[in-house]
């Protein structure tokens, strides 16, 4: 397989074929299984990289992944098919506070079969992916971890919702809501006007760090349409939102402030500074440009082939990260909120509100 792929080395003057050692082949599933490989004098990770394509034919491999572990020795990743054939239902939703850790959000599974989780305090995520590739899962699921919080008013919630479709749910748990233009801009500036008072309280207070609490909570900001409010929409909405975005994702993170944005095209001119986005996440893409648009330089060509995720109800969920640690794309699939989870999300959310409500109403 090596010598097809051009991965051995001849000796110049023996003639003997030097071959690429297998140290260890670990078996996550029966789809995926991580191949660790002692890499020959003079070859580089890189050029394992280069011939992924062959190695996946070689191996008949869906995609081959390659991961460096340590030097001389690299891991690839075999998916054979694809690992995630089920949806994976949330687990239950954290009944106080205390068990609600925002340093450890449960999203979904990953490929190896771990859970897959991220942390959202002082972070900022990104999630890419076409119409219907289920964007909406990963806020659903940092939502569910934060219900508990925003029923104790540890966690704001601010949410744009351009399009006014589900997330219109969150109506009655949001702090700030706003579906049109001039809504949004105001939106915005008022997150913004925040934060720069959180900045104040912390100097005041000879704090450098922000603590959750009720007096300096967790404002969450979340943005579904990100292209429509920073690139394509009225010039009067995205000029009043890419005057105060960026300063958001720059400031916000040590006062307090997280963003979540979902985004459907991915170009450069709709990512406001991506890098500040901690967490990238690429869900199926119409295009192969897109997968590093939202993840970063290489991550296609490393493993992330979200463009090729068929375009089938039963892929919703299904896309790329990028480990943290290792730089390379894993796959992963973010558990799915039905009706009835993100009505239990709002009403353990909105659980005091909703209580005044039913007793005036009573
Ligand atoms: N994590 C998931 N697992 C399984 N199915 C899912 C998942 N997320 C979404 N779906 C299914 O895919 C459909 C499309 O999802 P959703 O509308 O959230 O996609 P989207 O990316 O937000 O699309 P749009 O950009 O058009 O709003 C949902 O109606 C649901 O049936």
């Amino acid at each position: 397989m090596a010598e097809a792929c051009n991965l051995v080395t001849v000796h110049r003057v023996t003639g003997v074929i030097n071959v690429p050692r297998i140290i260890r082949i670990r078996s996550h599933s029966p789809s995926t299984e991580t191949v660790y490989v002692r890499l020959l004098l003079g070859q580089t990770p890189k050029l394992w990289e280069e011939a992924a394509d062959a190695l996946a034919v070689a191996l008949k491999a869906e995609r081959v992944g390659v991961e460096r572990v340590r030097p001389q020795v690299i891991a690839l990743i075999v998916q054979r098919s694809e690992p995630f054939t089920q949806v994976i239902i949330p687990p239950d939703l954290p009944g106080d506070a205390d068990a609600a850790s925002l340093g450890r959000v449960y999203l979904g599974e990953t490929e190896h079969g771990t859970d897959w989780n991220a942390p959202l305090l002082g972070q900022h995520w990104l999630v890419g992916g076409a119409t219907g590739s289920g964007k909406n899962s990963v806020t659903w699921m940092a939502l569910r971890a934060c219900a508990p919080l925003i029923r104790d008013g540890l966690v704001r919630v601010h949410v744009i919702n351009p399009k006014g479709t589900e997330l219109n749910a969150l109506k009655p748990v949001s702090y700030r809501y706003a579906e049109n233009d001039a809504d949004i801009v105001e939106l915005m500036g008022s997150f913004w006007e925040t934060m720069q008072g959180r900045k104040r309280v912390l100097a005041e207070q000879g704090r450098r760090t922000f603590e959750m609490s009720r007096e300096t909570p967790l404002d969450l900001l979340i943005i579904d349409e990100l292209g429509a409010v920073t690139g394509y929409g009225d010039r009067s909405l995205t000029r009043g939102v890419q005057a105060v975005l960026p300063l958001i994702l720059s400031q916000s993170r040590a006062l307090g402030g997280s963003v979540i944005g979902a985004l459907q095209e991915p170009t450069k001119d709709v990512i406001p500074q991506r890098d500040l986005f901690s967490l990238r996440v690429c869900l199926r893409a119409t295009s192969a440009g897109h997968v590093d648009m939202v993840l970063g330089e290489d991550m296609r060509r490393r493993g992330a082939l979200a463009d090729e995720i068929p375009n089938v109800p039963a892929s919703a969920g299904i896309g790329f990260v990028v480990k943290q640690r290792s730089r390379t794309p894993m796959r992963v699939r973010a558990a799915y909120c039905d009706d009835s989870d993100i009505a239990e999300l709002v009403r353990v959310a909105g659980w005091p509100h909703t209580e005044l409500t039913t007793a005036v109403a009573g």
